[in-house]
């Protein structure tokens, strides 16, 4: 069996606790979890007890953030990190190009050379903020064909929303094993172990590095109790550990640079856990999409799946938004996105089909492609999309080609050099807006 048919095997078996900020316990022995407290004098099965803290211990319970983690070595035995190469990862303050108005949108990346992991092929595209003042997010492409085979990645500048656009992913982690095939999210909050194993031949997406505040869900308000993202269709792993004693590659993400480590032992060695900073999946077809019964286009809001909050209430640090398959009816509406110019900065990529605002093919967007629209910058519906829609017949229309995503986020978004001089940058976007005819006329 081919090592990509063995991940699939094992992907296809995994178990999941459910509920989105729940406190879970898992233990992959029995009588591993210690019952009653977290840290006896002498932690079960010859385990060491380790608090992993993705919030200060202060923090207001509603948003406090741990876990406990019962180990085969504790995370203290390790060797000193010494700097290894950022290949093509860049992280805030970004300083590299100006930030730019203009509208950008890229092709997809190519294929990267034979034997690239997920984190030789993270290629950062952009972000804003500050890592080291932990506000802010970044952009990163991220393209692989092998396994991470005795290496482990963590980062501690953000938690990491993995969007696969092509293949599958089987993500190791200290919690336990995760699926993430295309349609589907998976995040590793600050500061976990893990490693990525394909579960194609080749695999790619994008990845939102969020610095700022966890991402959580948004709040409901007139909807209601129930919709959008429902908390019960996020799932947790469960516990599962590699008792490895050979030499692991552990490379660790640090105020924006690499540090590597090579470990005697698998540092993914988690026994049983129990707590609320966890890794977890969710399948965006669950999304409960909510749309207007009666006219206009509403905000895209309502399609947030996952928010950061700032320090300013309901503005976001950086919004995670789908536009997933839905209905559209309104009467005597413009149905596809406004014209429009806005204040946050959105980044859109496209899972699978295409976008109700923009002409796929060639050259269009497409998938595996994303598109920058900074702040302020004037953006909307394509000429073609418009003049089709200005004349559409008004029927209950399903709008189920395509999945499409954005990253929008209160602060402007800067590319990295190698995004503002790559290739795939479509050097005439700006012409897809190009032949909207002045139709005014005065009475
Ligand atoms: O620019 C975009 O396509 C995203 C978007 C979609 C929408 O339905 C309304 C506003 C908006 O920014
Ligand atoms: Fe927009």
């Amino acid at each position: 069996m081919s090592s990509v048919d063995e991940a699939r095997k094992t992907a296809e078996a995994l178990a999941y606790a459910t509920g989105f900020g729940n406190e879970h316990a898992s233990e992959a022995v029995p009588g591993a979890l210690p019952i009653g407290r977290n840290s006896p004098q002498r932690a079960p099965l010859g385990l060491y007890a380790e608090q992993l803290s993705g919030s200060a211990f202060t923090e207001p319970r509603a948003c406090n953030r741990r876990s406990w983690l019962y180990r085969i070595r504790p995370s203290v035995a390790h060797p000193a990190f010494e700097r290894v190469a950022n290949g093509a990862l860049r992280t805030a303050p970004f300083t590299e190009t100006v930030p730019d108005p203009n509208r950008l949108r890229w092709d997809p990346l190519p294929e990267p050379p034979a034997g690239t992991d997920f984190v030789d092929g993270l290629w950062t595209l952009g972000g804003n903020g500050d890592a080291a003042q932990r506000t802010g997010m970044a952009i990163h492409l991220y393209r692989a064909d092998s396994p991470m085979t005795d290496k482990v990645f963590s980062d501690s500048d953000g938690e990491l929303l993995i969007v696969p656009e092509r293949g599958g992913l089987l993500l190791h982690t200290e919690f336990g094993r995760l699926r993430a095939e295309p349609g589907e999210v998976a995040l590793i909050p600050r500061g976990v172990r893990f490693r990525v194993e394909p579960l194609d031949p080749f695999v790619r997406g994008y990845v939102c590095e969020n610095y700022g505040a966890p991402f959580t869900l948004p709040d409901l308000g007139p909807i209601g109790a129930n919709g959008l993202a429902n908390a019960r269709d996020f799932r947790a792993p469960t516990a599962a550990y590699e008792d490895v004693e050979r030499p692991v590659l552990v490379l660790n993400k640090f105020c924006g640079n690499l540090w590597a480590a090579t470990y005697d032992h698998s540092p993914l060695d988690v026994v049983a856990w129990h707590g609320n900073h966890v890794p977890y999946v969710y399948d965006l077809r669950r999304f409960n999409t909510i749309g207007t019964i009666s006219y206009d286009h509403p905000d895209p809001s309502i399609f947030t799946v996952l928010t950061s909050p700032s320090d300013t209430p309901g503005l976001a640090g950086v919004d995670f938004v789908v536009f997933a398959p839905r209905w559209l009816v309104g009467e005597d509406t413009f149905r596809p996105p406004y014209f429009h110019r806005n204040v946050m900065s959105e980044y859109m990529g496209l899972i699978e089909g295409a976008y109700d605002a923009k002409t796929g093919g060639r050259g269009g967007f497409v998938p595996g492609g994303g598109s920058l629209h900074n702040m302020m910058s004037a953006h909307g519906p394509d000429r073609e999309t418009f003049d089709k829609a200005s004349a559409a017949e008004l029927r209950p229309q399903r709008v189920d080609d395509g999945l499409a995503f954005m990253f929008e986020t209160r602060w402007p978004v800067t590319a990295t050099a190698q995004a503002a001089r790559a290739p795939e940058l479509q050097p005439a976007y700006d012409e897809v807006w190009g032949g909207l005819r002045r139709n005014f006329r005065a009475p």
